[in-house]
């Protein structure tokens, strides 16, 4: 009962408790706060990579851009040109040509060698040949005329600025116009039918082709080298007519190089070009990363993402990809971020220093905690000392005299509650002046703290003892009746005579003790004060009547 109470009161005031929850609160705020820290620096760090890939995304999209529109515009000047036909003694003599060398296998007129690029062609045997391509005399004149203006404009554009690799014109009549002329008679062929044999031509018809928009087109082949190409291509078309197909060639190099130009400057991380089947065909690294860059999962979620949105980022196993799609070419660029790269950035090493400035922190408060655990512990071992000193008597170790009379009372008072019969037991050792004037006082302190051990041995659960007096004890027994306190008092009466007491080296001794019982029984009393002077009467009575003795009534 009195161990609960005390247990009740020091759940809530244990100060190492307190500690330990203050330091587990600061340790978990730091560690709250140094998460947090870390989540914003990641966040900047991906919109860093995301600003990067946005850049690099709009050079390249201005450029494609630029192209596109030159495209467009060598599509005007051609319409044009069929619309309003200028019949000239150039496009006379052009025509005059074409007609004296239609059937040679190839062939080449070069009009103005200052002023535009030369009219390649093949033969009438080789139009035929395919479905694709028709030679209609009712329309040459109109497309040579056409074809004509656009090799002067095309000789004047101004090349330093354009991505593409060259841009030329393919008919359907077999002729073709390239910013790039063929070089011998061999390609002179072999390049028009590789242009007419290319998907994107047959693509342009009006059976496919049917809003007669931009087609991008390549053909990459991961086994071939750099001279391959990304084609931009329109149709050339005149009242429902199809002429043939304006084109530009990017090569697969020049986007190698406009993404490795783009991102320099010591940004981290590689970009690379996608297809609109996810092939990658550029890359502003040094090569093409050898294998693919991603397993099947992960191209799955990143066609899933992609799905949506225009642009975005996802985070993979060690890495952050970031994707922006071009507006001018239906494919896109995809920046991937090691985590690894990412640490060695000026990022990760903030990071880096965050993170050692945490464990520094925590360290820290780990040796603080270590040290004031151990001044608590110091503390606390030093109050239940002093603790235990105010309520008991050193020397027998039982209940000094203002404890035990505290505490008989509140026994005494929980009987009354209980309805139980309360007993004191009051004792005095026999002739103990004689001890310690015969053995010294030393040897008279032995005694006593040997009666004490007598007595703390000889109690049950709820008893307790106290040395009241000198050579005096109490005990008080809660819930027992007069008879059995009596015989809990001859029984320690018997054990402390027939105790053999060690009292100095060699010299051993027999000790008596004389017994006054009161109980609540007799008087219905339980002011403990007034039970523990009757008890003190019948022990004066015990004394009186020859000492080692019990006296439980007056
Ligand atoms: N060694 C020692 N003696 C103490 C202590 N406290 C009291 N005494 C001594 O105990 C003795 C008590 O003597 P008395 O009151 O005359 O009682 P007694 O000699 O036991 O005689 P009866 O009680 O009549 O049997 C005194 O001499 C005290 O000095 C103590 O802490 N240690």
């Amino acid at each position: 009962m009195l161990a609960d109470r005390s247990q009740r009161k020091s759940f809530f005031k244990n100060p190492r408790r307190v500690v330990n929850i203050c330091f587990t609160f600061v340790f978990i705020c730091s560690t709250l706060l140094t998460w947090r820290e870390m989540a914003v620096l990641e966040d900047a760090w991906i919109s860093n990579q995301r600003n990067s890939l946005d850049n690099v995304a709009t050079a390249l999209d201005r450029q494609l851009q630029h192209s596109v529109d030159n495209l467009l515009f060598y599509r005007n000047i051609m319409s044009y040109a069929l619309r309003y036909p200028i019949s000239t003694d150039k496009s006379r003599q052009a025509m005059a040509d074409f007609e004296r060398q239609r059937t040679h296998e190839h062939w080449q007129i070069k009009l103005d060698v200052n002023r535009s690029m030369p009219l390649n062609g093949v033969s009438d045997e080789f139009v035929g040949t395919s479905g694709l391509l028709l030679r209609d005399a009712d329309y040459l004149h109109g497309e040579l005329s056409g074809a004509l203006e656009f090799s002067y404009i095309l000789q004047l554009s101004d090349n330093s600025r354009d991505l593409q690799h060259r841009t030329y014109y393919v008919s359907r009549a077999g002729f073709y116009i390239s910013s790039r002329p063929p070089r011998n008679d061999e390609q002179l062929v072999s390049r028009y039918y590789r242009q007419v044999a290319r998907p994107y031509f047959a693509q342009h018809s009006e059976r496919y082709n049917k809003g007669r928009g931009l087609i991008w087109d390549h053909t990459w082949d991961p086994t071939r080298g750099g001279d391959q190409v990304i084609t931009a291509s329109v149709p050339l078309d005149y009242e429902h007519r199809w002429y043939g197909v304006l084109a530009m060639d990017f090569t697969i190099d020049s986007m190698h190089q406009f993404l490795q130009r783009a991102l320099q400057d010591g940004n981290e991380g590689v970009v690379l070009l996608y297809d609109r089947k996810f092939n990658a065909i550029a890359t502003s690294a040094d090569a093409m990363p050898e294998g693919k860059m991603f397993t099947p999962t992960q191209l799955a979620q990143l066609a899933r993402a992609m799905e949506s949105k225009n642009e975005g980022e996802i985070r993979m196993a060690h890495s952050v990809v970031t994707w922006d799609k071009l507006n001018n070419f239906d494919g896109v660029l995809v920046k991937i971020h090691s985590l690894d790269e990412g640490i060695r950035g000026e990022f990760g090493r903030i990071s880096v220093v965050l993170g050692l400035l945490w464990v520094l922190f925590s360290a820290m408060l780990g040796g603080s905690w270590l040290l004031i655990h151990r001044l608590v512990k110091n503390m606390m071992n030093l109050q239940s000392t002093l603790s235990w000193r105010a309520n008991y008597d050193t020397l027998t170790r039982l209940y000094n005299r203002g404890a035990f009379f505290d505490q008989a009372q509140y026994l005494a008072d929980y009987c009354r509650q209980s309805g139980q019969s309360f007993a004191v037991i009051q004792l005095d050792l026999d002739h103990f002046k004689s001890i310690n004037d015969r053995f010294g006082h030393d040897s008279g302190d032995r005694v006593l703290a040997s009666a004490g051990a007598i007595l703390s041995a000889s109690l049950r659960g709820d008893d307790i003892a106290g040395r009241i007096g000198g050579e005096e004890f109490c005990v008080v027994l809660p819930g027992s009746s007069l008879s059995q306190a009596s015989a809990v008092a001859e029984r320690i009466r018997e054990r402390i005579n027939g105790k053999e007491i060690l009292v100095r080296s060699g010299q051993t001794l027999h000790i008596s003790a004389s017994f006054g019982v009161s109980c609540s029984q007799e008087h219905g009393d339980y002011d403990f004060e007034h039970l523990q002077s009757i008890a003190d009467g019948r022990l004066y009575k015990a004394k009186e009547g020859g000492r080692n003795r019990v006296c439980d009534s007056d």
